[in-house]
């Protein structure tokens, strides 16, 4: 049985192109469970091709993924569901005509015999969010077109923490959000890992990524430029690694700064 600081998920010298594009070079990669992993970098860094292929969307052209410290392959989202990888992608996938019930077991619904077990799901997604601590959401029987974005972000990181999972990537989870219902995101992001999840964090703001953030990993143009604990770098050294790959005064040489574990 995994537990807390264990390493979950560990990629190495991932190796990704599109046809002639090479977009990401020897990556290593790792996250623990109860830890937050910011992944940062600008825009065509790579961030969303290394967590599609986490996500069993984009076939890896060569290196090594390990999940609870055994190689898998990781061939389709279906695979990656399987061993505990949920992905909430900006565009949130939420069915606007359902309640949150509805959305948070949509296509992976329990049944009692031919007919759906409401009561069974009500209480799964109930307890889902008093779990992460969840308060701001009146009524698992809301439409999800009724709530507000910071809401909205709040039940498709509870719908991703439903299923037993043990790594959750966050793709921008405040971009589109306001500074009271970005503090609840954080905080949630935060009881997610307190809860022993392992959570990948991509973000663009310094700001969320320093309050919640326990590691860096900074990709410069498809290379991991550092993977850093969060308190041992300056925001001016991670905006000097994502817009430069290299920060003068921290000393690292790409991917010589990847923690071993
Ligand atoms: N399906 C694809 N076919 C060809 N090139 C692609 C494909 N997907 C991504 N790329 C290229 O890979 C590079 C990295 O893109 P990616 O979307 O992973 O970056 P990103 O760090 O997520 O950027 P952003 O912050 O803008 O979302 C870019 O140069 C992009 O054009």
């Amino acid at each position: 049985m995994a537990e807390k600081g264990d390493p979950v998920l560990r990629l190495t010298g991932l190796n990704k192109s599109f046809g002639p594009v090479h977009v990401l070079h020897d990556v290593d990669f790792s996250v623990r469970l109860g830890e937050v992993m910011a992944l940062v970098g600008d825009n065509g860094a790579g961030k969303s091709t290394l967590i599609k292929c986490i996500a069993g969307i984009h076939p890896i052209d060569s290196g090594q993924i390990e999940f609870e410290g055994k190689p898998v392959s990781v061939d389709g989202p279906r695979t990656a569901s399987a061993l505990g990888i949920e992905v909430v992608y900006q565009d949130l996938a939420l069915a606007d005509n359902l309640d949150i019930v509805q959305n948070m077991f949509l296509g992976r619904e329990r049944r009692k015999g031919i007919v759906l077990d409401e009561p069974s799901m009500e209480e799964a997604a109930r307890e889902t969010l008093a779990r992460l601590s969840v308060r701001t959401v009146k009524s698992v029987r809301q439409q999800v077109a009724s709530l507000s974005g910071g809401q909205r972000q709040t039940v498709a990181i509870a719908k991703a923490a439903l299923w037993e999972s043990k790594v959750v990537i966050l793709d921008e989870p405040t971009a589109a959000l306001g500074v009271a219902q970005t503090r609840q995101v954080l905080d949630l992001v935060r009881r997610l890992a307190d809860t022993g999840h392992a959570v990948v964090l991509i973000s663009h703001n310094m700001n969320d990524v320093f309050e919640v953030a326990d590691r860096i990993s900074a990709l410069y143009l498809g290379r991991v430029a550092a993977d850093v604990a969060t308190s041992e770098v300056t925001h001016g050294q991670v905006v000097e690694l994502i817009t430069a790959g290299r920060s003068g005064d921290l000393g690292l040489a790409p991917q010589t700064a990847a923690e071993s574990i």
